[in-house]
């Protein structure tokens, strides 16, 4: 766990002296020059959003905005570009003084002294809880679950489950989440508390409110209160016949990034900004949800943090590449996802696979800068640099929605994070200036309840209607909803989508069982929270190295299969004797060359994916509608996994074999030896 002023007095501010930056003039060929990030210090600055400082790196960032590539917006002339440069700096400067300061800026968690841990205890907070994470319940009392009506289920996440539920002692509708983890492993409840943590460090009318815990001393569940909202924005934009008006997507807009705003001024990355995480009451009140995968993070940008957060369709290409080094640019990128698919009514950017977003993007926002790549500084980043040049065509795409709402996307969605300016400046942009201005949220109108788990429901009802031969059902939904439904690497996520049912009312510790709804996967994929890769990657709190290699790393899932396929070779060898062991070597290397030849098909298909030839795939003249509907991309992972599975079988064929061999040996072995007893006796 780093300290954040020390990690903070490394910012250099020697950028923005005169020499810190070059000036317009000092070069002809370029109009924009970039060193847009005083706040991340030098880390970022020289060495790129993936990797160390490089003393050899301190060129500043050359971009020819005439040339409109995916680097960022195209502005009006030199004048326009410094004063965004200088504003982004400024915010970013300020905002890392502030940070710095902030002594309690910086995560402790399992650091409450030891009479606080007894008092906590006595109080009736189970002693794992008090031991991993006391500042997370510091001055609050447990609730107990029997204080409170469980009404019914309205929203199922990755790891947790959300209720509707009546507080018997004030009589207020609440929502409770149900939060699963290992409470034995403290890494594990460390992980849980620090959502906890985070939202006690945050107070803003458009952060969702966390009012208390219900947990006891035998549960491994915990459970989060939270104030009630009748809807997320998913849900509500799905509602059938729900269309928003312009000051009505500028009032939402408007709050989310007031929200985010105040997030990243307390030093807090939400990294999962997405429609079914904005909350919306019924007086129009927005309010940012679920900080499950949030963290504090470090203006030095001294310790790596995971890639693997954001759900795909929000995630911003560098993390899709793979950069262990980033700030709240990240949030910034979701958001600009989530203003166009307001104007739009559909995901901007449905990627079935990692590989198959990064390729919409770079369509969408075009080929990135030479720049961009090396600053990078991921090995395998440079196989998912696109062989042709896409040019930007945000403004093409989008040309039928207000010039000010695609000016305000246009910035956000820059391709260089750096690009993307600050929260407090995106409440500034022309967007909200011009008319019609946000409406006052309580002009908003009044909607039944309306939540993602909703619009799957009906989705689902719809799929199971057209499959019985209503052939039609599926086109009736809306659009956004037509093509949710991508390859979801993740069988755990799978297994948790699948089960989602309103459930009865009744005791919280008694629903452990849900009813299951088969048939349909939902969401754009998201890393489950405790998974070890999204685990390891939180910088301070798993500091492992290893595990800021590329999401995209192709042959990384092979590897370790390969690793595997060795183990059990070995131990099956081991077991079985000479004989069977060379036998075994002979069945590996078949299966190794097997894998082997996926691998390489896996990396052809990467490359004909950035190439738009895979099957299904349109180009970009055959138009955006079409493009939406693109096939996959490629299907590596669902053939490896068809691989494995192969592979599996015939391993348990393989020992099954073995073991009757073996057990064949040893009896006529001992039939041998018994025949002979009987002949000497
Ligand atoms: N305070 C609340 N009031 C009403 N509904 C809520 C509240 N909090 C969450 N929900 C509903 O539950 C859903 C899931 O909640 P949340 O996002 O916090 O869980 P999660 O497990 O992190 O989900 P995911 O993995 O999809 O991000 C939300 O989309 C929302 O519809």
């Amino acid at each position: 766990m780093g300290c954040l002023h020390s990690k903070a007095s490394a910012v250099d501010d020697s950028r923005d002296s005169p020499k810190g930056r070059m000036s317009p003039s000092s070069s002809k060929r370029s109009s924009g020059v970039r060193d847009l990030n005083p706040r991340l210090g030098s880390s970022r600055r020289n060495g790129g959003f993936g990797g160390k400082v490089k003393s050899r790196d301190v060129s500043l960032i050359l971009v020819d905005e005439k040339e409109a590539t995916g680097s960022g917006p195209v502005y009006d002339g030199d004048s326009e570009i410094e004063r965004k440069i200088s504003e982004i700096e400024k915010q970013r400067k300020e905002r890392a003084e502030s940070l710095a300061a902030d002594k309690n800026h910086v995560l402790v968690i399992g650091q409450v002294p030891k009479a606080a841990e007894g008092e906590q205890v006595a109080a009736g907070w189970p002693s794992w809880l008090s031991a991993v994470a006391g500042e997370a319940i510091n001055g609050w009392l447990p609730r107990r679950a029997d204080t409170f009506e469980k009404l019914d289920k309205i929203g199922q996440g990755t790891y947790s489950s959300v209720y509707r539920a009546r507080d018997v002692i004030s009589n207020k509708m609440v929502a409770i989440k149900r939060v699963r983890f290992d409470n034995l492993d403290p890494e594990s409840v460390r992980f849980m508390c620090r959502e906890i943590l985070i939202l006690r460090r945050l107070d803003h009318q458009n952060i969702i409110k966390l009012e208390g815990l219900i947990t006891s001393r035998m549960s491994c569940s915990l459970y989060l209160i939270f104030e009630y909202m009748e809807h997320d924005l998913t849900g509500l934009a799905a509602r059938p016949g729900v269309k928003f008006t312009e000051s009505q997507i500028k009032c939402y807009m408007q709050q989310l990034l007031s929200g985010l705003d105040h997030c990243h001024s307390r030093g807090v990355l939400h990294r999962d900004i997405k429609g079914s995480n904005l909350l919306i009451d019924n007086n129009g009140i927005l309010k940012i949800a679920d900080f499950g995968l949030a963290s504090f993070f470090d203006p030095g940008q001294s310790a790596p943090q995971t890639s693997r957060v954001v759900t795909l369709w929000y995630r911003p290409p560098e993390l899709l590449l793979g950069a262990s080094h980033y700030g709240d640019e990240v949030d910034l990128w979701s958001t600009g996802c989530i203003l166009g698919e307001l104007y739009t009514r559909n995901p901007i950017l449905p990627g079935k696979t990692e590989v198959e977003q990064l390729h919409k993007i770079f369509r969408l926002c075009g080929s990135p800068s030479d720049d961009y790549w090396k600053k990078l500084h991921l090995p395998h980043a440079a196989v998912f640099m696109p062989p042709r040049h896409y040019r930007r065509c945000i403004k093409d795409t989008f040309k039928e929605l207000p010039p000010a709402a695609v000016g305000l996307m246009e910035e956000l969605l820059s391709v260089d994070p750096w690009r993307r300016g600050t929260a407090s400046l995106a409440l500034s942009n022309e967007f909200f200036r011009t008319s019609p201005v946000a409406c006052d949220p309580s002009s908003l109108p009044k909607y039944p309840p309306s939540k993602e788990i909703d619009a799957k429901l009906r989705e689902e009802e719809a799929r199971r209607k057209g499959t019985a031969g209503e052939k039609n059902a599926e086109k009736k939904l809306p659009r956004d909803f037509r093509s949710k439904a991508p390859y979801n690497s993740n069988p755990d996520q799978t297994r948790q989508s699948h089960s989602m049912s309103r459930s009865q009312g009744g005791n919280f510790f008694s629903t452990q069982q849900e009813k299951t709804i088969s048939g349909f996967m939902v969401g754009p994929i998201r890393e489950p929270r405790g998974s070890r890769e999204s685990r390891k990657g939180h910088g301070e709190q798993y500091p492992d190295q290893d595990s800021y290699s590329s999401p995209l790393a192709p042959g990384y899932g092979i590897c370790k299969v390969l690793k595997e396929v060795d183990h059990s070779v070995a131990s099956i060898a081991g077991e079985a004797g000479q004989e069977s062991s060379s036998s075994a070597s002979r069945s590996i290397s078949s299966m190794r060359a097997l894998v082997r030849r996926q691998d390489n098909k896996y990396h052809s298909t990467i490359n004909d994916a950035m190439e738009g030839k895979a099957s299904g795939q349109h180009s970009l003249e055959d138009g955006w509608d079409k493009m939406y509907l693109s096939g996959p991309l490629l299907v590596p992972s669902n053939n490896v996994e068809k691989i494995l599975r192969d592979h599996e079988r015939r391993f348990q064929a393989f020992t099954r074999r073995i073991r009757f061999d073996k057990s064949r040996i040893n009896r006529d072995q001992k039939a041998h030896q018994h025949a002979s007893m009987q002949v000497a006796v």
